[in-house]
């Protein structure tokens, strides 16, 4: 228990988190001990982040991630979270290309091509899919799905699509993005509510051009983030069923959001649940923490060695360099 165990700081388009791989502890965290250290890490640590990422030994793939929002819940998946997993598993056994096992699928991954000098990317698969009432769930008047629905008792003046990926998303186009309303509708669907008893990612978008979104979400067991993965990809994919006049599918699409920007890749299907969608971003890792093994399980933070990368600067960088085109 005396042995050091490092931590890494990690984010996908500033959606923050702290990998903690519990392959190299010598006692696992119990699932109470990852709850308490996820709320202890989200709030306190180094400015705090969104989420803890846990990597897990797996039988048929490369690893496995869980993932633990900052309020201590469990959720299915995260998109952002899954790339900087990724890039992490690839360093640590060399390989570009392999699987990742989350709580639903077994997902593809793959080394994609910097995205700016200094920030390395990844392309990872995100599935299942699912617009069924019972995989939200969400309950709405007599509906089994929920597509390009207006529902007043959210907002008079919008309609909503609800996606399961298999994590829970509700999506809204919009001419120009309501923090306030996006802030009001997320808190309220995450409280206990008649609609989406087990709570909701909420994204509005709006379309800026043929192919180029700008999406921010209020997450499930988070509140605002800079972006969210899951959500940039359900987004995506109501946007090209939706908007099929502004939607190329033999290009990416680019999705702005307060974080930087990602790409998304969608192969619409008839059965739009096989249709496939990947997600493509920056996977970077900004700090490395240190500490006992005895303070992680006892869940504190106040002897940890920190050190800084220094990949934030090329992040910032390229956030520059999108914002200046
Ligand atoms: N930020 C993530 C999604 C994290 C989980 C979400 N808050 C939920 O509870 O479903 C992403 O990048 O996908």
């Amino acid at each position: 228990m005396n042995e050091l165990v490092k931590l890494l700081k990690v984010h996908g388009s500033e959606n923050k988190f702290f990998i903690l791989d519990q392959t190299v502890l010598e006692t696992l965290l119990s699932d109470t001990e990852l709850k308490q250290v996820a709320i202890n890490l989200c709030e306190n640590t180094l400015g705090g982040a969104d989420g803890l990422l846990v990597v897990d030994t797996s039988e048929n793939c490369l690893g496995k991630m869980r993932v633990i929002n900052a309020d201590g819940s469990e959720a299915k998946m995260c998109g952002n979270g899954l790339r900087t997993v990724s890039r992490y598993l690839s360093e640590k056994y060399h390989l570009n290309e392999f699987k990742v096992e989350t709580m639903e699928s077994n997902l593809d991954v793959s080394k994609a091509e910097d995205f700016y000098q200094g920030v390395p990317a990844f392309s990872v698969e995100i599935s299942p899919i699912s617009f069924d009432k019972k995989d939200l769930p969400f309950a709405y008047k007599d509906l089994t799905e929920m597509i390009d629905q207006t529902v007043p008792e959210f907002l008079p003046d919008q309609t909503f699509t609800a996606i399961a990926v298999p994590n829970p998303h509700l999506i809204s186009f919009v001419p120009e993005v309501s923090q306030l309303e996006l802030g009001d509708l997320g808190q309220n669907l995450n409280a206990p509510n008649e609609y989406f008893p087990e709570g909701v990612n909420v994204s509005f978008c709006q379309i800026l051009d043929t192919n180029k979104l700008f999406v921010q979400t209020y997450e499930r067991g988070v509140g605002f983030t800079n972006a969210c993965g899951t959500g940039m990809s359900a987004t995506s994919l109501a946007f090209a069923l939706l908007h099929p006049d502004r939607f190329d599918p033999t290009k990416d699409i680019s999705v702005y959001n307060p974080g930087g920007m990602v790409k998304t890749q969608i192969t619409l299907n008839d059965i739009k649940e096989l249709s496939k969608i990947r997600l493509i971003g920056n996977a970077t890792f900004t700090h490395e923490i240190t500490l006992s093994e005895y303070n992680l399980h006892n869940n504190n933070f106040n002897e940890i060695e920190v050190s800084n990368t220094g990949e934030e600067n090329d992040y910032q960088a390229f956030v520059k360099s999108i914002a200046e085109n």
